[in-house]
Formats: structure tokens, sequence, C-alpha cells
């Protein structure tokens, strides 16, 4: 069970909605010196105020941290009856219409939610992003733009010397849109991905998986335990294979005190938001496991998504992904080393000097 607390960066606000009976919802606007807010909208059935306030803070943090003009925010929607009966769609115009006065929040996709959903809540109150295409936006799970972030946080590490890509081990837990398009960025720079799991299961060769075939059998609705191209695991296992990158690309708090010394891979690249305890992240620090947190590896889904926001194309976004990971990868690296400390210690004083430095431009009282 975790706890929140109110702090100097926020929450601003925090609005408990009920847009329509059966269906309950909470906006936390975490931090706006930077700019108005960017997040997600979970959609599931146990989200809490709790979570939606954590997942707010960690997006204050990795907007400021990608040098966006974005403060942070998330939102969560919970069913608290029976509402089968009922579209998604027309839960998605409640929710939008329920927020319409929130002008400093502007939605994307999160768990449980699309670019389908973001065009209706567009549609609503003319104001979302992580758009279908067809309106002009540029919808980041299809595109794979935090994928290719992950993938480019392994370039700026192969470019300071501590990695080769060529041949080198990936294991991927968790095969959805994260995991999938880091797996195809990092085959396509010459990298074997050996081990891939999903909630069922996973799937294991030495010599590497066909990644694209892998990809296709998934997409077709099939566990990857079930792929021809190697042999079945138990999912619980993969982060402990020997490799030289380790991608979490599924749930929170993975990685605790009590397997974290089970770790076998050199760097870990966490795509999933919070895969590891504070802890964990310790235990990986003192035992020379680079991990680099998630506000700086996943940041490529929020960059992509404040690129459609200022009107950018896709070449933009992934070029934009490219830069601001790159740069931040470097800049953590030469901070853990100059400071001595833990590389979430680094991204989050990265972040705040940022969330600062706006703040001093801000009208205050
Ligand atoms: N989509 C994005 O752009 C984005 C950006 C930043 C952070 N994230 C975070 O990355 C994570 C994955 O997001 P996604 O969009 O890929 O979700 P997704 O639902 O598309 O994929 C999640 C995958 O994890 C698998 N999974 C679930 N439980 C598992 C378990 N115990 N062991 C192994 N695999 C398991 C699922 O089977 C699925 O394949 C989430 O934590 C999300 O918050 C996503």
């Amino acid at each position: 069970m975790h706890e929140w607390h109110a702090d100097e960066l926020g929450p601003a606000e925090v609005v408990h909605l009920r847009p329509m009976p059966g269906m309950e919802a909470v906006v936390v606007v975490d931090n706006l010196a930077l700019g108005p807010a960017i997040g997600g909208v979970r959609l599931t059935p146990t989200v809490s105020t709790v979570e939606v306030a954590r997942l707010a803070r960690a997006m204050t943090l990795k907007n400021a941290a990608a040098g966006l003009p974005h403060g942070g925010g998330k939102a969560g929607i919970r069913r608290t009856a029976d509402l089968d009966g009922i579209s998604r769609e027309r839960l998605m115009r409640a929710f939008a219409r329920a927020i319409a006065h929130l002008t400093d929040y502007i939605p994307g996709p999160d768990m449980g939610t699309d670019e389908s959903c973001m065009a209706i809540v567009h549609d609503e109150i003319g104001r979302a992003v992580g758009l279908p295409s067809a309106l002009g936006g540029i919808p980041l799970d299809e595109v794979g733009a935090t994928g290719y972030g992950l993938a480019c946080c392994a370039d700026a590490l192969a470019l300071k010397g501590l990695l080769v890509l060529e041949g080198a081990d990936v294991v991927i837990e968790g095969f959805g849109a994260v995991g999938t398009h880091a797996a195809l960025a990092l085959a396509e720079r010459g990298a074997r991905v050996i081990g891939v799991s999903d909630s069922r299961g996973a799937v294991f060769n030495e010599q590497g998986l066909d990644v694209p075939k892998l990809v296709a059998f998934k997409r077709q609705g099939d566990q990857v335990a079930a792929f021809p191209g190697g042999v079945p695991r138990t999912a619980h296992t993969v982060g402990e294979l020997d490799c030289d990158i380790l991608v979490p690309a599924a749930q929170a708090d993975v990685f605790d005190r009590r397997n974290a010394a089970r770790v076998n891979a050199r760097v870990i690249l966490q795509g999933a938001n919070l895969p590891a305890t504070a802890d964990a992240e310790r235990i990986f620090h003192g035992r020379g496991v680079l991990s680099i947190p998630d506000i700086i590896a996943n940041a490529g889904g929020v960059i992509c998504a404040a690129v459609e926001h200022a009107g950018g194309s896709r070449t933009q976004a992934f070029a934009a992904i490219a830069e601001k990971i790159g740069d931040n990868v470097a800049e953590l690296l030469d901070r853990t080393s100059r400071e001595n400390c833990l590389p979430r210690q680094a991204a989050q004083t990265m972040a705040l000097a940022r969330i600062r430095a706006a703040s001093g431009y801000r009208r205050s009282f």
C-alpha cells in the first residue's frame, strides 16, 4: 500500500468527478510550472487516487527531464457498477465533458485507453494527444515512440562505450506496445533478443529470437510461450536471465529487495513506469547494474505527444526523441559519476532544476 503526501511541487489540483452513474474519475494536475499538464487517462477496475497522484508526479518529472513545455498530470476512470451495456464511447464522452473545465490538463492514452478514446475526448473538448493519424495525430503506440526511445537510450550508452549493440543479448519483460517496439528497434541495431515474456509465459532462444516473426505471432493473439522459434519458460524468471540489456515493459514494482540481487543484466532500460522499488534500485547500483530510470528511458511517448500537440510531424517527433533522450542519458551518466549518486537521484535533480528555473518566471503572490 503506497502513501501520498502533497509537497512543494504539487499537486496543484485533485478533482474527483462522477461523469455518469456507475463511473468515477479522478484528475490530478500535479505541477504547472513548465506549462499545461500532459498525462494519460488510465481506465482500470482498481485505479485509485494515490495511484493517479503518483503517476501525475512521475509525469511532472518526466516532462521536465525531457525539456518539454508541459507540467505533469494524470487521470483515472473506474466503473463502480456494472456498465456492460454501456459502450466505451459513451464512457469517454461523459469523461471528456466532465473534464472540459480543467483546461490545464491535456489527456493522452494510458492503460485501458487508446487513440480512439483520445479521438472521442478531442471531439468533445478539442483537447487530447495521441490522436489517430486520420485526425492529424501521431498514434504513439502504433508508431512505437516509447520503444524507439528505449533504443535511443541504448544508442547513447553505446556512444559512451558502455554497451556494444551488435550481438548484445536483450531480454524483454512484457510484450505489448512498449516491449514489441523496443525489441524491434534493438534487433534492428544488431542486438539478439534472447528472452521475451507476456502475462501468460515466456519464450527463450539463446541464438536470438526472430523478432519480426514473434511480433506478428503475438499480434495474432497468441501467447509468446507458444512461439515455435524458441523454448517456453515461466514468465517470472525472465528477469533473471543472463543478458546485456533487460527491458522491463510490463508492470510497476516487479523488482524489489527480494529479487533484485538475482537480476543478471548489465544494463536495465526502464520501459515500464516504476518497475523497480527504491530498494531494488539501490541493490542494482551496489552490484554495478546500470538502471536508466523510467523518467528518462520511457519518455519517448510523451515527447511524441508534445510534438503532436505543437503541430509537429512523426519525423519531427522521432528526431526530438533521439535528441532529448540521447542528451539526457549523457547528462545522467556524467552526474551519476560526478556526484556519486543513484541514477534516479541524478534524473530527479535534472528534472527539478528545470522546474525550479521555470518557476522563477511564473507569477507569484
Ligand atoms: N505505451 C507507452 O507509450 C508508455 C509510455 C511510458 C510508460 N509506459 C508503461 O510501460 C508499461 C507497458 O505499457 P504498454 O503500453 O506496452 O502496455 P501493454 O498493455 O500494451 O503491454 C503490457 C504487456 O505486459 C504484459 N504483462 C503483464 N503482466 C505481465 C507479467 N507479470 N509478466 C510479463 N508480462 C506481463 C502483457 O501481457 C502485455 O504484453 C506500462 O507500465 C506503462 O505504464 C508505456
